[in-house]
C-alpha cells in the first residue's frame, strides 16, 4: 500500500471581492462577489514507503498548496488525499507523530530560546523517549554540525544554521514522512551541500520517505530519483530524470578544443552554442548518427586537440520543458498535458 496517495485532487481558492469606498463596504455586506483560482487541477499520484520525490514547477504552479493538503493544513475542493492511509485533515493530531514538516519560510522554533530548549520542548510535546531523543539528536548534531551553535538563541543564527536546526527538529520524533518546502532556498553552496547530503542519508539510512519542493535542480539530482512536475495546477510529468531526458530528445553537449581557432564552422546535425576561441561547444541530438561520426568528419578538416561529451544538465532540461509548456499554453489554452507518465 502506498504511503501517500493523491487521487483526482483539485483545490480552488475563492477570494471575495470588496467594492471600493464607504458605500462599497456597505454594498459588500449584501452582495458577495468572488473570484476563483484553480491552484491544483485533478492531480493523481502515489508515493511508496522509502521514496524520495521532488515536487517541481514554476512559480504559482500549486506546489505549496499540494504540500498543505498532504499535511492536513488545507482540504481539497475535490478528490482525495491519503497519507499513511488517513485523511490528513481529519487525522492531524495522530498524523503529526508520523510526519515531519519544514516550511522554509516559516519557523517552528522559539525565537528567543536557545536551540536546545526548542528541541527539549519538541521532545516533551511529541513524547519522545530519552533514548530515542539522544539517538536522533546525536545523528542530526553530527551530520548537520549543530554543536557550534546549539546553545545560541535562535534569533542569533544565520539562515543556513537555522535551516539545519529546523530540519533536525522535524526529525527528532523520527517521522515516517518528511515534507520540505524549499529547504535550500537562499542558502550558500556549502550549506546547500550539507543539507542535501543529510537528507540523502536520512532517506537511505533511516528509510524516511521524503517529499520536497524546490526550484534548485541540484536538490533533485542529489536527493530525489523521482520527480513530479506540475504546471498551472496540472501534473505534467512523473518519472525519473533520465526518462525526462530521453522524452525531450536525448541531447548531449560536445566540447571540441581545436588546435587553432577554425573561425566559424557549420556542421549540419550539430548546433553551435558557445564559442571561446579555439574551444567550441555544440549541441548534439541522438538521431542514428553517433557523435563520433560528426567529430571524425570535423577532424578531417580541422586538427582537434581534445573532445569531451557531456549530458545536458538537468537545469537546462527543465528550462526546456518550462519553455515548451509556456509555448503550448499560448498555442492552445487548456489542452491535455504533454508528458504525463514515464517512470524509468
Ligand atoms: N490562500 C490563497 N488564496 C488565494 N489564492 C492562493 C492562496 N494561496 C495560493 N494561491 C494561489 O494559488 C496558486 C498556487 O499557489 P502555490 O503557493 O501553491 O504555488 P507554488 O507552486 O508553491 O508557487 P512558488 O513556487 O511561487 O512558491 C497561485 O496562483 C497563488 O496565487
Amino acid at each position: 500500500m502506498s504511503i501517500i496517495s493523491v487521487s483526482g485532487v483539485t483545490k480552488i481558492y475563492r477570494q471575495y471581492r470588496r467594492f471600493p469606498g464607504i458605500i462599497g463596504s456597505v454594498r459588500s455586506l449584501f452582495t458577495r462577489q468572488y473570484s476563483e483560482e484553480i491552484a491544483v487541477k485533478d492531480i493523481t499520484f502515489s508515493i511508496e514507503k522509502g521514496e524520495a520525490v521532488g515536487y517541481l514547477g514554476p512559480n504559482g504552479a500549486g506546489k505549496s498548496t499540494m504540500i498543505k493538503m498532504m499535511t492536513g493544513i488545507l482540504l481539497p475542493s475535490a478528490g482525495e488525499v491519503r497519507v499513511l492511509n488517513e485523511i490528513p485533515h481529519k487525522a492531524r493530531k495522530n498524523n503529526s507523530q508520523h510526519l515531519g514538516v519544514v516550511f522554509g519560510q516559516r519557523s517552528q522554533l522559539w525565537w528567543d530560546l536557545p536551540v536546545t530548549d526548542s528541541f527539549e520542548l519538541h521532545k516533551y510535546i511529541y513524547k519522545i523517549s530519552d533514548e530515542s531523543y539522544r539517538k536522533n539528536l546525536g545523528f542530526c548534531t553530527e551530520l548537520l554540525s549543530l554543536s557550534d551553535f546549539i546553545n545560541k538563541p535562535v534569533r542569533q543564527l544565520s539562515l543556513g544554521q537555522r535551516m539545519r536546526v529546523e530540519i533536525a527538529m522535524a526529525l527528532l520524533h523520527e517521522p515516517e514522512i518528511l515534507f520540505l518546502d524549499e529547504p535550500t532556498i537562499g542558502l550558500d553552496v556549502m550549506a546547500k551541500d550539507q543539507i542535501r547530503q543529510f537528507l540523502r542519508a536520512v532517506n537511505q539510512e533511516k528509510k524516511t520517505t521524503i517529499l520536497l519542493t524546490t526550484h534548485d535542480m541540484k536538490d533533485i539530482e542529489e536527493i530525489c530519483p523521482r520527480m513530479i512536475i506540475v504546471n498551472k495546477g496540472s501534473l505534467v510529468y512523473d518519472g525519473s530524470v533520465a526518462a525526462l531526458r530521453s522524452k525531450l530528445g536525448d541531447e548531449r553537449r560536445v566540447v571540441i578544443e581545436f588546435a587553432q581557432d577554425p573561425g566559424s564552422i557549420e556542421i549540419s546535425g550539430l548546433t553551435l552554442i558557445k564559442e571561446e576561441g579555439s574551444r567550441k561547444t555544440f549541441l548534439f541530438t541522438r538521431n542514428g548518427t553517433t557523435v563520433f561520426d560528426y567529430v571524425s568528419r570535423i577532424a578531417e578538416k580541422y586538427p582537434i586537440e581534445d573532445v569531451s561529451i557531456e549530458d545536458v544538465d538537468i537545469e537546462s532540461i527543465i528550462r526546456r520543458l518550462y519553455k515548451q509548456l509556456a509555448a503550448e499554453d499560448e498555442e492552445s489554452q487548456g489542452r491535455q498535458p504533454i508528458l504525463v507518465g514515464g517512470a524509468n
